[in-house]
């Protein structure tokens, strides 16, 4: 397995580790003929040994191919490539890699659109280059990808970057865009994603997701409710030595109300001084009620950063909308909240806390 960067806590004796993911999302503009699934096994291996992390599990669907990682997941379908890594690993220097392979071996020629996003890590410090900062982040992804915008929404501590090729919506570049893409021939299929990412979590949920307390990663899916949360969903599932667990689920073939591109991911970092979960899935839902309803409730966080990207034609587009109006959730209440309207997207960004008992 890949180095792991577990710094040791003075305070506690307990370790430390980085749950907090890097996030890469590049979609490649429709090509005859291509397709990212044409990269080898051992190809990716190659590119994730730049990323600093290798390939436990491989399971599929018909439209996507998922990888459990030893730091989180790696989401590969025809135009579509994701990449989330957690701990000290540096995603950002493999995009050469993939862009090559993706030119060279899928017959992906253009980059139509990226999304990098984060939140701000527990310990910014301890990163590797271009991680250490946002700015050496975005530096480099504007060395691949020319002019991007980078946005940092929500206060300091509880901060969350994004950079994307996106322009804001209104502004001259949104039309100039807009015009490029209604030549390429309407590129944009409806798509959303939503991310909860969850910190300062309940103890005794946590101990599901070590060995002392589950017997195999299965048992913790089914204690903690994990496989109730999107219905319909093939999952693999691995649960580390002492502790941790990462999941992805792909759309069973046939699955009903679920589309086979449908895909969901979540990664626990269990130990009590860094307690940390992602969740992220595309679940095409109106409303995203009752999936952050099952999330919290198997979860319990006490902070939580909920993000939605949502294209105006899917059906989350509403569910952004309703997001925006600042609700309390449950037993949650909102700190921080904005929306963002790019050209073709809307993103929700909020953060909530729980109510003082
Ligand atoms: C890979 S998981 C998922 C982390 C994820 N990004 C999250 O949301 O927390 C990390 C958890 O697994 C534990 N772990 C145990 N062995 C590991 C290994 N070889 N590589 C990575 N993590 C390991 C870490 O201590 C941590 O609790």
């Amino acid at each position: 397995m890949a180095e792991t960067e577990i710094i040791s806590s003075s305070e506690n004796n307990e370790q430390f580790f980085e749950g907090v993911e890097k996030l890469i999302e590049i979609w490649f503009t429709p090509a005859k003929n291509a397709d990212l699934r044409k990269i080898t096994r051992q190809q990716w291996e190659n590119v994730l040994k730049i990323v600093r992390c290798e390939i436990i599990s491989f399971t599929q669907s018909e439209q996507v191919d998922a990888y459990v990682l030893s730091e989180s997941s790696m989401f590969v379908s025809r135009r579509r490539f994701i990449l989330k890594t957690c701990g000290t690993t540096t995603p950002l220097r493999c995009v050469h890699a993939v862009l090559g392979l993706a030119y060279d071996v899928a017959g992906h020629a253009r980059v139509h659109n990226v999304f990098y996003s984060r939140r701000e890590f527990a310990r910014p410090a301890a990163q590797l280059q271009p991680h250490d900062n946002f700015d050496s982040e975005v530096k480099l992804l504007d060395s691949f990808f020319g002019d991007g915008r980078a946005y940092i929404m929500g206060p300091e501590k509880d901060c969350w970057y994004l950079y994307t090729l996106l322009p804001l919506e209104g502004t001259v570049d949104a039309l100039e865009k807009e015009h490029s893409d209604a030549s390429e021939g309407g590129l944009m299929e409806p798509d959303q994603t939503i991310e909860i990412l969850m910190s300062d979590l309940d103890p005794a949920v946590m101990d599901i997701f070590t060995r002392q307390y589950s017997a195999d990663a299965a048992a913790a899916t089914r204690e903690s409710g994990i496989d109730k949360i999107i219905p319909g969903m093939v999952i693999d599932d691995f649960l580390f030595d002492p502790c941790g667990y990462s999941m992805n689920g792909v759309a069973k073939d046939g699955a009903k109300d679920l589309p086979s591109g449908c895909y969901m991911t979540i990664h626990i970092t269990p130990e009590r001084s860094c307690s940390y979960v992602s969740f992220e899935s595309n679940v095409p839902v109106s409303s995203y009620d009752e999936v952050i309803a099952r999330v919290l409730q198997a979860f319990r966080p006490a902070k939580f950063v909920l993000t939605v990207f949502a294209t105006p034609d899917s059906p989350g587009a509403s569910a952004a909308r309703e997001l925006k109006k600042f609700p309390a959730l449950g037993a949650y209440c909102p700190l921080e909240s904005q929306h963002c309207r790019f050209s073709g997207y809307e993103l929700q960004y909020a953060l909530y806390a729980k109510f003082p008992s």
